[in-house]
């Protein structure tokens, strides 16, 4: 039988132990706080927006949110950020990606103090990760390895086949997976448009993570006999369901779950996990820059 991971029961236990921070931070007068920074119209990225500042106020995490309208200047946005940056009550800063094209995401974030990051996508927090001395690890592979090990499945040794190499998703699982470090010591291979024979890959995998914002791209034919599929996609198609679409991900999710002996559905799957995560790296963000200590798992 076929394992199919319950990403939002796991996130619920990542979020009662963030709840515990909470409340140890309270104890000590300190209210942890989370800017979120929408320079977008795209509903997609506003659905996701409002889901981290709804999970905020349900862990007693103070959500400031700031909205910029596409035609906004790149120092519009560089303004804001550093605003938030100077704010004491705000511990994390999330700008959400994607940007409009007329701004250079990747300066915007160098102007996130390394210690407000995260998201974990500040070079210095990059670098670190690839040192082995991870401060914050990125939201989607933290939350991707914590499914793994919920799912009692063994990283060491196994081979590890991602598709896709986007700063957000592809390079930091790469990274955090060839770690040498529970949860990592995984032999790892990334794949991208320019790979050769991608399903001769991806069917000698021990585990396959799918993560190249193409519909349904990874098939049952793609996957070996056993694997374990960590879908990351989440695509929105047209479909005349009562929100007018509805959400696939990078797997053909009936024929790759043939093959599989553990696979995580979209949706609750991995984008549960990326939200609790962010709260998990708030509340540690929060721990570093007040001096007060929590227990995080
Ligand atoms: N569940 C969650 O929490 C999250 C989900 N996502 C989802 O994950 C997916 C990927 O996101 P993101 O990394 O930002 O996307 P990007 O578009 O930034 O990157 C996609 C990557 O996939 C590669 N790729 C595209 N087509 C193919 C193909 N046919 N074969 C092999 N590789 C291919 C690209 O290659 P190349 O580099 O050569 O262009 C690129 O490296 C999206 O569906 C997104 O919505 C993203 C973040 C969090
Ligand atoms: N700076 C930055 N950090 C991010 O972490 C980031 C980002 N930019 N840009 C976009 C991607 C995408 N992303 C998701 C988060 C949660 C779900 C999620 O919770 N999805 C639900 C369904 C959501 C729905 O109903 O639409 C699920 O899969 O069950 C999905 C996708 C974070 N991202």
């Amino acid at each position: 039988m076929t394992h199919v991971i319950d990403g939002n029961a796991v996130a619920d236990r990542i979020r009662d132990d963030v709840q515990n921070c909470v409340t140890a931070l309270e104890d000590e007068g300190v209210t942890p706080g989370l800017a979120t920074v929408l320079m977008s119209d795209d509903p997609a990225s506003e659905t996701y927006v409002s889901m981290k500042q709804r999970a905020c106020d349900e862990l007693g995490i103070e959500g400031i949110h700031r909205k910029l309208e596409p035609e906004a200047s790149a120092d519009d946005l560089l303004e804001t950020v550093i605003e938030l940056d100077g704010d004491p009550t705000v511990h994390g800063i999330l700008l959400q990606m994607p940007v409009p094209d007329h701004v250079d995401g990747t300066n915007a974030l160098r102007h996130v103090d390394p210690l407000k990051d995260v998201d974990g996508f500040h070079p210095e927090n990059v670098g670190r990760l690839v040192a082995g001395d991870p401060r914050y690890k990125p939201c989607t592979p933290h939350g991707i390895q914590k499914l793994l090990e919920a799912a009692d499945v063994d990283t060491d040794g196994s081979d590890v086949v991602i598709v896709g190499r986007s700063e957000i998703v592809g390079k930091p699982i790469a990274n955090l997976l060839i770690q040498k470090a529970p949860g990592g010591n995984a032999t790892v291979t990334v794949c991208h448009s320019r790979t050769n024979a991608l399903a001769e890959k991806t069917r000698q995998a021990d585990i396959v993570v799918a993560a190249a914002g193409v519909p349904e791209l990874v098939d049952g034919s793609m996957i070996g006999a056993g694997a374990v599929v960590i879908d990351v996609g989440v695509n929105r198609i047209d479909a005349e369901t009562e929100k007018g679409y509805e959400l696939v991900g990078d797997v053909e999710f009936d024929s790759a779950r043939e093959k599989a002996s553990v696979i995580t559905p979209v949706p609750g799957g991995v984008g549960p996990m990326t939200i609790a995560m962010l709260l998990y790296n708030t509340v540690a963000a929060a721990s570093i820059q007040t001096g007060v200590p929590v227990d995080l798992p």
